[in-house]
């Protein structure tokens, strides 16, 4: 592994039963860079990230996270890695507080190293006022951002977020979107954003993997891949890649 990569995937398959997900990918995420991992529903996004997390086993190839395997050193990724899954409910009748004082105890986190962590990402984004409030009241926006709080409880140097501006209307998307950039250009976190929305992988990433079907269909420099497709916005890009793919 390049000693610039802080995820390596290589040759990755995996397949359930039948139905081959992801298919022979390859492709490396640097170190503290923001990197989209774009494609639409059924694309592969999902099972590639769990399987970077040692949650699912590849059927062929492999991956590392900061230099551990995902089959065999699992649980060494799973301490420094943040993830953020797709759809996921939080506990409605808990305050913001207490579920992240409930996830930190996961990691084997407590005292009042714990609770400053907390109150310092509550702070962090925003939702100081609303700790102790439930969750069952906040907003689909403030919810993400607790999702993000909760992905970073344990200080990950590589975060995994799953279509993290999903279903956010236009203002949650943008402060999620503005809070993971800070979080990639201040904390020097690697983030590796998966998303179907492609104006979001153009406002905040410069390099991308584009999966369809399970297959990579494009994988570099943003502005490259473009230019190299003669695309002047990532929706054309997109489309033109597709089109040639089919
Ligand atoms: N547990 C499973 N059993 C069988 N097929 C599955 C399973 N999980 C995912 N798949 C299939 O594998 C393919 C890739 O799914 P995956 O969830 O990884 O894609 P995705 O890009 O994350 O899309 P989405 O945003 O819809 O989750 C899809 O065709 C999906 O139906």
């Amino acid at each position: 592994m390049s000693d610039n990569s802080a995820i390596e995937v290589l040759h990755l398959s995996k397949s359930y039963g039948e139905k081959l997900a992801v298919d022979d990918v390859t492709f490396a995420v640097r170190r503290g860079e923001l990197f989209g991992f774009m494609g639409h529903n059924g694309a592969g996004k999902t099972t590639t990230i769990r399987t970077l997390l040692g949650l699912l086993r590849p059927t062929g190839g492999g991956a590392r996270v900061l230099g551990h395997d995902v089959v065999t050193e699992s649980l060494a990724i799973r301490r420094v890695a943040g993830y953020l899954p797709g759809e996921y409910a939080l506990p409605k009748d808990m305050s913001a507080r207490d579920f992240l004082r409930y996830i930190g105890a996961m990691f084997g986190h407590s005292g009042s190293a714990l609770e400053k962590r907390i109150t310092a990402l509550l702070e962090q984004f925003d939702l100081g006022d609303v700790a102790d409030s439930r969750l069952g009241t906040f907003s689909s926006g403030m919810t993400q951002k607790v999702g993000l709080a909760q992905a970073l409880i344990n200080e990950p140097r590589v975060l995994l977020l799953d279509e993290p501006t999903a279903g956010l209307d236009p203002i949650g998307r943008h402060d999620t979107l503005a809070l993971i950039r800070r979080l990639a250009i201040e904390s020097g976190v690697t983030v590796l954003f998966s998303t179907h929305i492609l104006s979001d992988i153009e406002r905040v990433c410069e390099r991308v993997a584009i999966l369809h079907h399970g297959r990579l269909l494009a994988y570099g420099d943003l502005a490259d891949l473009k230019r190299a497709n003669g695309a002047h916005q990532m929706d054309d890009l997109y489309l033109a890649l597709v089109t040639a793919a089919t």
